[in-house]
């Protein structure tokens, strides 16, 4: 029989995992369709993954290549829904062109194509009789969209665009799927026509023969390079594109916001620009959400192995302690678990976000899209760097064991650093969210209302006067005093910002050099409103034994953490005095004592399946020891007992030292 050596750890619960799982998974259907497809894949040796860091990149993206077949082939013949499809992708855990093709070459085509466009291409997309990627980054420009060099000239003579990399650095490259697979790209060119340039569009260009899959006419393109770790996103085909003058129908562009006429006239319809940049936005709302996927998954690691390791600490040669109930451990470990928690509610509220603002596009109200831009700009940056950061402090929980390729912590960092970096690079993003915050702070004297997440800077006069309310420990539980001084900390950097920015005669020099501040102020507006959707999350009715109460800790331990980290600012700013900043300092300890007997569990409700985590160290019942030592062996240098190489090069060095001693 298996042996639970965390069963222990479970019965000190204080909470009804169960329905901690469907607060997690968003509703019980979501767990439902999850927890099925999750098995299904757990159970499919086809689907297996612990050998892949062993496989040379030929082999390994081979492998991923079968995979992916097999994915779409279980896809049909089990007649998944698009909802359970993608679970399936998810579950199957590998990066891969597929990845761009739903993610980004379609959504592209929805979002900036005409009906006549979508009806057409989106079809052929489905069935998958045509692969996409999403090609917009160049060589030399990736952040400055703007300055981008690929042409998309307009010949009225043939009713053609040519599109064209003038240079070196208009090479298109790092679009996955583009290497090796795609058949077609959304491309991304600077429009010319009549002489005129009419900025960056996007344009679906065939790349490869449907029929032998060999480049087309005037098409150079072929794989970047090894990234980053072993195997990791090595599965990934980033591909470089080059164009000589390759010929596409006009209505390959894509029209919804600009069309081309016959005669080679732009015409804007009434959709603003921006929405050329529509299918990042779309993306960064994503990657918010796949950032509690992330993060919950090493935290689950590092939680687990925690609970299973021990060190120093016996007295009467009784046990050793586990290393979970080191305060240190508990002040690193427990605000990432509660940073797992408070993505997952701020990725929710985002899809609800999209959804609201997709609704109002298609009625032509596009008032709120600065502000969704903004929003999926700022969470994506900072949910992703707190993940990065995080998934690396767990592999340091870790200790030794965590550097271990079978911890399933490096692995895990490799594919996700580059999401700091991969649709907007998360210093340019805090940038703009900086940019819509100074604008929100200069209109607030011309009576246009901050509205959403900006609604408290309408209160700016009680805001940068208020005084926290704190007497004791306990009152940083009260919501309401969180919130103050968040928004207040928030408001009185924009406006300190915005004042230092009025000192300067030109406005963009003035934005170039207190850059460094500007970053600092979107980082504080971003926080507060993971915590304010936190809070908000907290007063719906939640089912399930004490679940309600292990959310409103882990939102505490989130609030009062990063308060303690950013203590400078909330001092600085005159929001909290330093005793203040002792007092919730207090209650995060306190906290972390009431988090402590339900810190398994709370990982058990992310509901991982061993296959997903491949983590020894994280598995579910911490059988961690004999699983590590019963792994060694099967690395492939332990095949053979004395190495390949030993006698042409080891042991002559050897002999000669034994040669010199005689002498
Ligand atoms: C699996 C991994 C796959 C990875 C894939 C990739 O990486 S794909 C590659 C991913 N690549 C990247 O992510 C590249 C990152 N770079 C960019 O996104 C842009 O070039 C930029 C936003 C940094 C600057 O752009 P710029 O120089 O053109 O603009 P500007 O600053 O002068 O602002 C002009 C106005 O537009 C507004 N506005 C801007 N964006 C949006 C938007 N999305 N929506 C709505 N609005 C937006 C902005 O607020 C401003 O409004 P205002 O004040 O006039 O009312
Ligand atoms: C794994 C991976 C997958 C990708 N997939 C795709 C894809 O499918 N399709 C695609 O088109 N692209 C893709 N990309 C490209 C990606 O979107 C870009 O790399 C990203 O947008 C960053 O742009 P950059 O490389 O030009 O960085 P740069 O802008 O050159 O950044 C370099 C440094 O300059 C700083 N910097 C730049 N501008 C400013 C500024 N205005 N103010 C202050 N600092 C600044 C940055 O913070 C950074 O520190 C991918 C990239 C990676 C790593």
């Amino acid at each position: 029989m298996e042996v639970d050596h965390l069963a222990d750890e479970r019965s000190k619960a204080q909470f009804d995992v169960e329905e901690m799982k469907i607060v997690w998974a968003g509703s019980r259907h979501a767990f439902q369709v999850s927890d099925r497809i999750a098995r299904l894949v757990a159970s499919d040796p086809a689907f297996q993954k612990d050998h892949r860091a062993r496989l040379g990149r030929k082999e390994l993206f081979k492998n991923t290549l079968r995979k992916a077949a097999y994915a779409w082939k279980r896809i049909n013949e089990l007649r998944l829904t698009e909802e359970e499809a993608s679970r399936l992708r998810f579950f199957v855990d590998e990066p891969a062109f597929t990845d761009l093709h739903w993610g980004m070459f379609v959504p592209a085509i929805k979002g900036q194509g005409t009906e006549e466009q979508q009806q057409k291409w989106l079809p052929l997309a489905h069935k998958m009789q045509i692969i996409g990627c999403y090609a917009q980054t160049e060589l030399g420009h990736g952040s400055n969209v703007q300055g981008l060099e690929t042409t998309a000239t307009f010949d009225p003579q043939t009713d053609e665009f040519i599109i064209h990399s003038p240079t070196l650095t208009s090479s298109k490259w790092w679009p996955g799927g583009l290497g090796k697979v795609a058949t077609h790209g959304v491309i991304y060119a600077r429009l010319l026509t009549n002489g005129q340039e009419h900025g960056v569009h996007g344009f679906i260009v065939q790349i490869r023969s449907l029929d032998d899959h060999l480049p087309l006419p005037g098409i150079t393109v072929g794989d970047i390079g090894i990234k980053f770790g072993s195997g990791a996103y090595n599965t990934m085909d980033n591909g470089v594109l080059r164009f000589d003058q390759v010929r596409i129908p006009r209505n390959q562009m894509l029209m919804r916001v600009s069309q081309v006429t016959r005669e080679g006239k732009v015409v804007q319809s009434d959709v603003p620009r921006q929405l050329v940049y529509g299918t990042m936005v779309f993306v960064r709302k994503t990657i918010v959400g796949d950032a509690s996927n992330a993060l919950s998954r090493a935290v689950c690691i590092a939680t687990r192995y925690s609970a299973v390791r021990r060190q120093f600490g016996s007295q009467k040669g009784g046990l050793e302690t586990q290393v979970i109930d080191y305060k240190t451990q508990q002040n690193r470990l427990f605000p990432l678990l509660a940073s797992a928690y408070a993505f997952r509610v701020v990725g929710e509220w985002m899809e609800w976000l999209y959804t609201d603002v997709t609704q109002r596009l298609k009625a032509n109200d596009f008032s709120t899209l600065p502000e969704v831009h903004a929003c999926t700009a700022g969470l994506k940056s900072l949910t992703t760097s707190a993940t990065a950061d995080g998934i690396e402090e767990c592999r340091k929980l870790c200790g030794g064991h965590g550097y271990l390729h079978s911890s399933g912590l490096p692995e895990l960092f490799a594919v996700y650093v580059p999401a700091c970096t991969y649709e907007g690079d998360n210093i340019v993003l805090l940038l703009q969210v900086a940019r819509f915050l100074m604008k929100t702070v200069s209109q607030l004297g011309s009576g246009k209302k901050a509205v959403g997440t900006t609604a408290y800077m309408g209160r700016v006069e009680q805001l940068m006067q208020c005084r926290c309310d704190v007497q004791n420990a306990e009152d940083w539980l009260k919501p309401s005093i969180v919130m103050e001084a968040f928004e207040a900390r928030a408001t009185r950097m924009s406006v300190a910002c915005a004042r230092n920015l009025s000192k300067f005669g030109n406005q963009e020099e003035g934005f170039l050099e207190l850059s460094a501040d500007l970053v600092e102020v979107a980082v504080a507006h971003c926080q507060l409103i993971v915590v304010s959707k936190f809070i908000e999350k907290l007063q719906q009715d939640i089912p399930g034994k004490g679940v309600k109460n292990q959310l409103e800790n882990l939102c505490s331990v989130y609030a009062l953490n990063i308060l303690h980290k950013h203590l400078g600012d909330f001092l600085s700013t005159g929001c909290i005095t330093p005793m203040q900043a002792s007092l919730a300092n207090d209650q995060l300890r306190s906290l972390y004592s009431q988090v402590r007997p339900n810190a398994v569990a709370l990982v058990d409700a992310f509901n991982y399946t061993d296959h997903f985590l491949s983590s020894i160290l994280g598995r579910y019942d911490g059988n961690v020891y004999p699983k590590l030592y019963e792994d060694a062996w099967k690395d492939p240098l332990n095949d053979s007992i004395v190495p390949d190489g030993f006698h042409e090069y080891v042991q002559p060095i050897l002999k000669q030292q034994l040669r010199n001693a005689k002498l």
